[in-house]
């Protein structure tokens, strides 16, 4: 293997592990820092604090090329590029909260021989932002590159071994052609690669506005569908059939068309919010955002209703939650549609029940009055309703005879579409899910 350019990055959360193990496999040496000791103690016991399919073993793997440290000294002593990955959650105001990154910045040195790499999503600006600090503070050899990062969890791996495209916003200086080095295995053959992912080379405020639009805008998709689902329950169209039907014109494509009880996580929400509110600060009304972030959260309480339809009022009723993360085949709970959810269920009174097959740990910090079950028998096991909130394999699988036999009342409502309405209706059990006529 060629030669590769050590990195640094700084921040280890889901971004951070997965840009530093993923250059890591490319042959990086990579020097990961976070202010957070106990997790770099963990990390150098070779324990991973997030749940991410691959990744354990991706680090593993390349163990002896990636070292932890909580001082930002030892990245600047070995790299020149330093991937920045802290987060950046919302604020009150709905704008992104910069103080981790600003953190970041005030801690580098004058160097003209280093140079940061954005990988947080930051607000369109941020970058000119920074470089005119850099100015102020007598840094202005240190250079600037956005690189927004497009991973989804759950599919982190794959998403950077096998990107889509890769954005680089520079100054057309010695640091934007070095990310471009680094991420060239992954580049398409047109830009000496072997993978699949297109080069944007554009400049800095462009590169911002990449990730947010792109952010948005799948955004605005899943609010669309939902919205185009709720009609369908008004007049007996399958909204599964409608988006198919729509989703094959290569111009709409089937992605991100899967109607649902809203979308979550620590992206969209926060990064539409952002969007619109920097649109605002800038005297811009974004009216499309402010529907799509409505929607959304109209989408999360429509359960309540489908739920009394089927019961009546939900005072005392026992009902069953079947995952709890954003989504499947992650641990995270931020901005999950089960918190709302819970939430709505227990101001109506009812009992809840409920089963992540991972998410159980973080769902405990921010869920309460919920009894957190074994199994998903154990959670539904005298129910009078179960609602499907994330769709983990294994609840696809399950016996509906057996679940029908456990359970004190017959209505599963699939919150995710995600469950075969024949065999939950074979079972005896009453089974609706979103826009399905
Ligand atoms: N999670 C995702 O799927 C995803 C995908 C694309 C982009 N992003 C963006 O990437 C950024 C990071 O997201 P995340 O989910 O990995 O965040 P995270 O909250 O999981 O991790 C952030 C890490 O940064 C550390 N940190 C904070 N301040 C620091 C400092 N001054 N020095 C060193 N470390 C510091 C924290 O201790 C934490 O470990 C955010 O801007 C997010 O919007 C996230
Ligand atoms: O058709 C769909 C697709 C997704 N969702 C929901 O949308 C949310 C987000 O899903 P997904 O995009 O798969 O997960 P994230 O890991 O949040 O990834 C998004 O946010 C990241 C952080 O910015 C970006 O890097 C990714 O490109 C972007 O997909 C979840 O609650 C999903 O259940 C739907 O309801 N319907």
């Amino acid at each position: 293997m060629a030669e590769r350019e050590p990195i640094g990055v700084i921040g280890t959360g889901y971004v951070g592990l997965v840009t530093a193990a993923g250059f890591a496999e490319l042959g990086s040496d990579v020097y990961c820092i976070d202010i957070d000791a106990g997790k770099i103690e963990r990390l150098k016991q070779g324990e991973i604090p997030i749940y991410e399919p691959g990744l354990t073993e991706m680090i593993a793997r390349n163990r002896e090329r990636m070292h932890f440290s909580t001082d930002i000294q030892d990245a600047l002593d070995n790299a020149r590029l330093l991937f920045v990955a802290v987060g950046t959650p919302p604020t009150y105001s709905g704008d992104a909260d910069l103080s981790a990154v600003h953190a970041v910045v005030g801690a580098m040195p004058a160097s003209d021989r280093h140079a940061l790499v954005m990988k947080s999503t930051v607000p369109c600006g941020t970058g000119k932002n920074i470089k005119r600090l850099f100015e102020e503070q007598g840094k202005s050899g240190f250079r600037y590159v956005s690189c927004p990062e497009f991973l989804k969890e759950g599919s982190a791996i794959d998403d950077f071994l096998q990107p889509d495209r890769v954005v680089v916003g520079d100054d057309g200086d010695w640091a934007g052609d070095a990310v471009v080095e680094l991420y060239r295995p992954l580049l398409t053959a047109e830009h000496g690669g072997e993978g699949p992912g297109e080069l944007v080379r554009t400049d800095i405020a462009s590169a911002e506005m990449v990730k947010l639009a792109a952010n948005a805008f799948l955004a605005t998709k899943i609010s669309f569908i939902n919205e185009i689902a709720n009609v369908c329950e008004e007049t007996g169209a399958d909204v599964l059939e409608v988006a198919k039907g729509m989703g094959l014109d290569s111009r709409i494509g089937p992605k991100f068309l899967q109607p649902g009880i809203g979308f979550g996580g620590s992206c969209f929400p926060k990064d539409v919010t952002a969007l619109k509110q920097l649109a605002g600060n800038s005297g811009y009304h974004f009216q499309l955002l402010n529907s799509v972030i409505e929607v959304n959260e109209l989408q999360k309480r429509r359960v309540i209703g489908k739920l009394e339809k089927h019961l009546g009022p939900l005072v005392g009723k026992r009902i069953a939650l079947l995952g709890l993360a954003f989504k499947p085949n992650t641990d995270d709970m931020r901005e999950a549609s089960s918190l709302v959810l819970s939430a709505r269920l227990q101001a109506a009174g009812a009992l809840v029940s409920a089963f992540d097959p991972i998410a159980e740990d973080e769902a405990r910090k921010l869920i309460q009055g919920v009894r957190f079950a074994e199994d998903a028998l154990d959670a539904l096991t005298d129910a009078d309703a179960l609602v499907l909130v994330t769709e983990w394999d294994e609840f696809r699988t399950l016996d509906w005879t057996q679940v029908a036999r456990l359970m004190a009342g017959t209505t599963v409502i699939d919150g995710r579409n995600a469950l075969d309405p024949d065999a939950v209706r074979g079972a005896g059990l009453t089974y609706e899910g979103i826009g399905r006529g």
